[in-house]
């Protein structure tokens, strides 16, 4: 979007991917140590492209890609490079401050960083369906567990033309989005998004929602052009491959940043408890009020929930929504708990039979 050109080399050409003097502050050791700061607008195959004053540079990740895939260098991030070489190497990141992690398969639960420094996480829910209030509880976890504020953006707001409908739907969803915006938009008639544009003015900010919610045509209204198609297609230099120049994360024209992956659209929970808890903050608020600590809200005398149930304050679906996405979250824990365990207990074996040898030893050689 932003060609070369226009970035000149000026005191804050990062300013409108993100640069602030928290990051300044943050870099400085870097800066001393005569790195140059960057923002990660892509990574691929062992390499990323950087977004430095003096516009992008291909880099390579090799000393950010350690063992643990949570800590492995990802769009969005602030990365020191070095000003020369061939390849001019990645040196180090700059602590997180927020991070959106999915879990990579079912087979083993281990967690893939998307996004780093996200801000805002802006849910789009198509008004073109029938409104699953589970599935934007499911994103909202997802969205509190990394550390973003979310914000919830029901598209396609031209299909629901009677305004009582319209706000009984928003109502709908502010009761399974305690602590969160939720607004209307329409690519149709223009309506919601400067609203949206105002609040992503703001900071760093991705697109979540299932394919078809509208997340390609809100992204294009913020970004006043096609980007998003144009991102798809090939680089017309006669070799026939992609185009390496696609970027995942994109200076808003109005401010902002929008950080866009692919893996971001099919995000899963991964090890998001306090997500959740987040995500149905009512009702940790009543817990706090259980007679017992430990109450499971099932039959316990005392019980805050139960209780909210009962006088109506606290619809049965929130709570049973509540506890379908904890056993989720406790099932991809699980998971992930078994492969640490199956990984210690070979260290156990190789201990234990390191322990039997050195005792036959002892004993003259007979096992
Ligand atoms: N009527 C109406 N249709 C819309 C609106 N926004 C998006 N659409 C249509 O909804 C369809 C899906 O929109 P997209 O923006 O591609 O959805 P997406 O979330 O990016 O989908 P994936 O790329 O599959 O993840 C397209 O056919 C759009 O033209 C809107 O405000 N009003
Ligand atoms: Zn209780």
């Amino acid at each position: 979007m932003t060609s070369s050109s226009s970035l000149s080399v000026r005191p804050h050409a990062l300013a409108a991917y993100g640069w602030d003097e928290y990051w300044a502050a943050e870099f400085a050791p870097y800066a001393a140590g005569g790195l140059l700061p960057g923002r990660v607008v892509r990574v691929d195959r062992g390499q990323c492209d950087v977004m430095t004053e003096d516009g992008v540079i291909r880099a390579d990740t090799a000393f950010v890609t350690p063992h643990d895939p949570l800590r492995v260098i990802c769009t969005g991030d602030w990365a020191a490079v070095e000003t020369t070489g061939n390849p001019r190497y990645v040196k180090a990141y700059l602590p997180r401050r927020t991070a959106f992690v999915r879990s990579t398969s079912s087979q083993r639960s281990e967690g893939q960083i998307l996004a780093a420094n996200v801000d805002h996480a802006v849910i789009a829910v198509s008004l073109a369906v029938e409104l699953d209030l589970g599935r934007i509880e499911r994103f909202l976890a997802l969205a509190w567990e990394s550390g973003a504020q979310p914000l919830v953006v029901l598209t396609k707001a031209d299909l629901v033309p009677d305004p009582d409908t319209l706000a009984y739907l928003v109502r709908d969803v502010e009761t399974a989005a305690p602590g969160v915006q939720v607004l209307t938009a329409s690519s149709l008639t223009g309506e919601g998004t400067d609203v949206l544009a105002a609040i992503v003015s703001g900071g760093t900010s991705v697109l979540l929602g299932i394919s078809g919610a509208g997340k390609s045509t809100l992204a294009n209204a913020l970004l006043g052009e096609d980007v998003m198609d144009v991102g798809a297609t090939r680089d017309v230099d006669g070799k026939g491959r992609h185009t390496t120049t696609t970027r995942n994360l994109l200076a808003l024209p109005g401010g902002g940043v929008l950080i866009d992956t692919p893996g971001l659209r099919g995000v899963g929970l991964f090890d998001a408890e306090a997500g959740v808890g987040q995500a149905f903050s009512e009702i940790e608020d009543l817990a706090a009020d259980c007679r017992f600590h430990d109450c499971a809200h099932e039959a316990e005398p005392g019980c805050a929930v139960l209780a909210a149930l009962a006088d109506g304050t606290l619809p049965e679906r929130r709570l049973e929504s509540y506890r379908k996405l904890l056993r989720e979250n406790r099932r991809i824990v699980a998971k992930t708990d078994a492969r640490l365990r199956a990984e210690l207990h070979r260290d156990w074996r190789l201990k234990s039979a390191q322990g039997r040898a050195n005792y036959a030893a002892k004993r003259g050689g007979r096992a």
